[in-house]
């Protein structure tokens, strides 16, 4: 569905190079990426602010032109061949609404309806269903400028897909949300792949977006792929320890038990870090045996952890656990 091959983006841009010079210099947004995304893939998109994220959303959207390199989305060339492409895209920018601002929500629906040339009955029926799963019933007559930020987003994703397109590209959709209207967004964005096999590529900064929808992840930092598989394998090859946090009945001398190390103490609490390969019911058996315990909890390690490595080193490999930031 979405193929990208070597491709890269450069901006002419103009730096302050003394009190009154400017230069000419190259940003490479995106050096050189290559990736394909299947019919009915979910996968997400990370990287840090300045990454080539949006320049690489862009690229697939037919906004900008690549400077070399290859994008084919659906077969079609999105520069070339844009408004075919938007009959079968729908785009997403978290930061902007694509709602006229002061229209109710249900005649921006129709306005759209009618530059995509959806016809009226099949309209009909996408707007009841988006409105059920979307929960817009309570604000269809609200002007949009009134909603709320997640009423809104709700209001962009109905837009995004009046016209039932086969795939969808997202820009951070949580941004600000709160926490429900986050899980409404999540619970929606799982159906529509689920149900519609639906070909999603989600931009977020957001790791609870990643870990509850994508099975693939790409890591994309200055401007180049440093992760491209399944969060399985980003957390397997971050080789992380997890850790067991041991409640102790009172303050007693340091644990001591097999397949696991002391990293921490804090009063009656204790942290043991536990290898990738070790085995946690035996070490929390041992504990169990032999110390005075009132409570136990197992942490995997932290996705946001082993993303934040990967940003430092730009390489899936050789991360190990800081105790410090426990
Ligand atoms: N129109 C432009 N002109 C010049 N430089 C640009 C332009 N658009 C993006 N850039 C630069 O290209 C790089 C990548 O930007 P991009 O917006 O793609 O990053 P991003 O990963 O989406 O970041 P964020 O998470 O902050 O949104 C940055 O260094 C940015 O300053």
């Amino acid at each position: 569905m979405l193929e990208v091959e070597d491709v890269r983006k450069t901006f002419a841009v103009r730096r302050r190079t003394g009190r009154l010079r400017r230069t000419r210099v190259n940003v490479d947004a995106v050096d050189g990426i290559s990736f394909t995304v299947g019919a009915g893939e979910f996968v997400g998109y990370l990287g840090p602010n300045g990454a080539g994220k949006s320049t690489t959303i862009k690229m697939l959207t037919g906004i900008l032109t690549p400077s070399s390199g290859r994008v084919r989305v659906a077969g079609l060339d999105p520069v070339r061949q844009r408004t075919t492409l938007a009959r079968r895209i729908g785009v997403v920018f978290g930061q902007r609404t694509t709602l006229w601002w002061d229209l109710p929500l249900r005649d921006s629906l129709a306005l759209i309806r009618h530059l995509y040339r959806v016809d009226r009955a099949a309209h009909r029926t996408r707007l009841a269903e988006l409105t059920e799963v979307l929960e817009l019933g309570a604000f269809l007559d609200t002007p949009v400028r009134q909603l709320s930020l997640g009423q809104r987003m709700c209001g962009d994703l109905a837009a995004a897909l009046v016209h039932d397109p086969e795939i969808l590209v997202l820009d951070e959709p949580t941004i600000g949300l709160d926490v429900i209207s986050k899980a409404t967004v999540r619970a929606f964005l799982s159906r529509l792949g689920a149900e519609r096999g639906t070909t999603i590529l989600l931009t977020t900064h957001d790791l609870g977006d990643i870990e509850r929808l994508c099975r693939r992840v790409m890591v994309i930092d200055h401007g180049r792929l440093a992760y491209d598989g399944s969060l399985e394998r980003l957390r397997a090859t971050a080789d992380a320890d997890r850790i067991l946090v041991v409640d102790l009945a009172h303050p007693q001398a340091p644990i001591e038990v097999d397949g696991a190390r002391l990293i921490r103490t804090d009063g009656p609490r204790q942290w043991l870090a536990i290898p990738p390969d070790g085995n946690a019911a035996a070490v929390v058996a041992g504990v169990a045996a032999r110390y005075d315990v009132e409570d136990i909890a197992l942490r995997e390690p932290d996705i946001e952890d082993v993303v934040t490595r990967l940003y430092r080193t730009g390489a899936a490999a050789g991360f190990r656990w800081e105790p410090d930031r426990l």
